[in-house]
Order: structure tokens, then sequence, then C-alpha cells
């Protein structure tokens, strides 16, 4: 444990175990109190795609250039990021909209000893200044941004992006089959179940992320990136309809 204190208590997510009347999921304090057991148990592979968040930074980070997180959460990402950044005249910033998710961000970030300063905006990611970037990460953010937003804000990262950087970009996705999108969803659920989700808890939180978190197809992705301004993008992680890409800015 470092100096600066606990860690904020953490939860285990009950938040959908009881019958809910029907509304939007929120980013909310009570989702922030949770957010590390609710997001581990229901993203398959999330534990897997940090650290490897940390082994891409540290390959595209250059000496001198702005590193973002945006939609930092609680900062597992950001962590990861500051974590592979070995220059010390790098800047890293994370940005979350939610208040409940920047304070407790806070938190964690002074709870790990690393030297790297972080700077933390409470900021819409739409809005926020973006300059001369080498690694920019969207982990699993963008699905939440309105899909006629989402052209503006990748334009800006490959715009404020240096030649040679990359975006991390992981996502839920949908397939175009319906016969591929049924069983992929059945294998998500399967995961959840296994991870001690209950079918109550399951569908009440489906519900709930329906008009929210807009998945869409790999093709459309790739498709905006290279429209965006990026040369090359490449799969580097999948499990089940959650992938993970890398965008790369070529010299
Ligand atoms: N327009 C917006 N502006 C700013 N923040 C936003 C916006 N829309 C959504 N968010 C924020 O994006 C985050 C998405 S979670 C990221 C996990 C993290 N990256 C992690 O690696 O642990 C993913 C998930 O919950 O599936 C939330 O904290 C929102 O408040
Ligand atoms: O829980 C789900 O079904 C998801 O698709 C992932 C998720 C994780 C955290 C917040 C919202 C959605």
């Amino acid at each position: 444990m470092s100096k600066s204190g606990k860690p904020p208590e953490q939860a285990t997510d009950r938040l959908f175990a009881t019958e809910r009347r029907p509304e939007d999921f929120r980013f909310d304090a009570s989702v922030a109190r949770v957010f590390p057991d609710m997001i581990r148990r229901s993203v398959p592979g999330y534990t897997t795609i940090i650290p490897m968040i940390e082994v891409i930074t540290e390959q595209y980070v250059q000496v001198g250039s702005n590193c973002y997180d945006l939609g930092c959460s609680l900062g597992a990402s950001t962590l990861a990021m500051r974590h592979g950044i070995p220059h010390p005249d790098c800047t890293l910033v994370g940005v979350d909209n939610s208040d409940a998710m920047i304070e407790r961000c806070e938190h964690y970030i002074a709870l790990d000893d690393s030297p790297l300063p972080v700077t933390l905006r409470c900021e819409d990611i739409l809005a926020t200044e973006l300059t001369n970037a080498s690694v920019t990460t969207l982990n699993f953010t963008l699905q939440f941004v309105p899909p006629e937003r989402r052209t503006e804000l990748l334009t800006r990262i490959a715009e404020a992006t240096r030649p040679g950087g990359v975006l991390i970009l992981s996502e839920k996705i949908r397939f175009e089959s319906e016969r591929d999108q049924e069983i992929q969803t059945r294998l998500h659920h399967e995961f959840k179940r296994a991870n001690g989700y209950s079918d109550l808890e399951i569908s009440q939180k489906r519900s709930a992320i329906e008009q929210v978190l807009i998945p869409e197809t790999l093709a459309s992705h790739q498709q905006r990136l290279q429209r965006a301004g990026f040369d090359r993008v490449l799969i580097w992680y999948q499990c089940f309809n959650f992938v993970s890409m890398l965008a790369i800015k070529d010299h």
C-alpha cells in the first residue's frame, strides 16, 4: 500500500440483481463504486486487454508527445499507459465526463507509484483538446458516443496524432449475419453467467444499455478509421463480440 492512503471501497456488482424499473444505464456513483467488478465480469478479455495496453503504449509512445485515455473511468487503461511510458517528458491525460468516475480515478492514480504525472479532465471527449498525440486509447468508450458523432471524434484524434502514432480502439461489436450475432451474444451471456450473474441481472442490464451502448460491425469501424485518417487497422484481440483494434498513422 502506498503512502497516499486506502484505495476507494470497492463493491460487488449487484446493481441489476433485484427487479428495477426500466431506466437507461448511466455512469453514476453507484456504477463507479462497483465498476472494477462489473467490467471484469461483463467484458470478455478485459483483464487481458489492460496489460496489453501497456505493451502497445511502450511500442508506440514518442519522446515529447501527449498520450490520451478517452473515457478513462477509474483509470485502469490510464495506469496501463502510464506504466508503458518510459519518457519523463510525455504528458498523460485521462478524460471522462462522469464526476463519480473522475473522483475515484484520482485516488487510484495517487495510489500508483509510477512517477509520470497524470492530468485528469472531467470533460466530454467530444470537446476535449487533443494535440501532439502519439498513443490515444478508447477502451470501450466509443460505443457510448452517439453514432452520428463518431466520425468527427475519430477525425479529430487522427488529426492530432503524429506520424507513427496510434489509436487503441476496443469495442463491443455486432455481426452482419443474424446467426453469428445470436451465437456471439449467447456466448457473451454464458460468460456473464459463468461469472455469477443471474438471468435477471443479464436481462435487466441488457435493456438498460440497449439505447446507450450502440455496437457497430467490424467493417464499419475499419472503414471509419480509414476515412478519419488512419492508414492501417489491425485487430489485435477478439473474444466473442468484444474486439480491440490498433489504428496506425504511417510516417
Ligand atoms: N462523451 C463522453 N465523454 C467522456 N467520457 C465518456 C463519454 N461517453 C462515455 N464516457 C465514459 O466512458 C467510460 C466507458 S467505460 C471505459 C473503461 C475504461 N477505459 C477502462 O479501461 O477501464 C466502458 C464500459 O463501461 O463498458 C465511462 O466511464 C463513461 O463515463
Ligand atoms: O455488461 C454488458 O453486457 C456489456 O456489454 C458491457 C458493459 C460493461 C460495463 C458497463 C456497460 C456495459
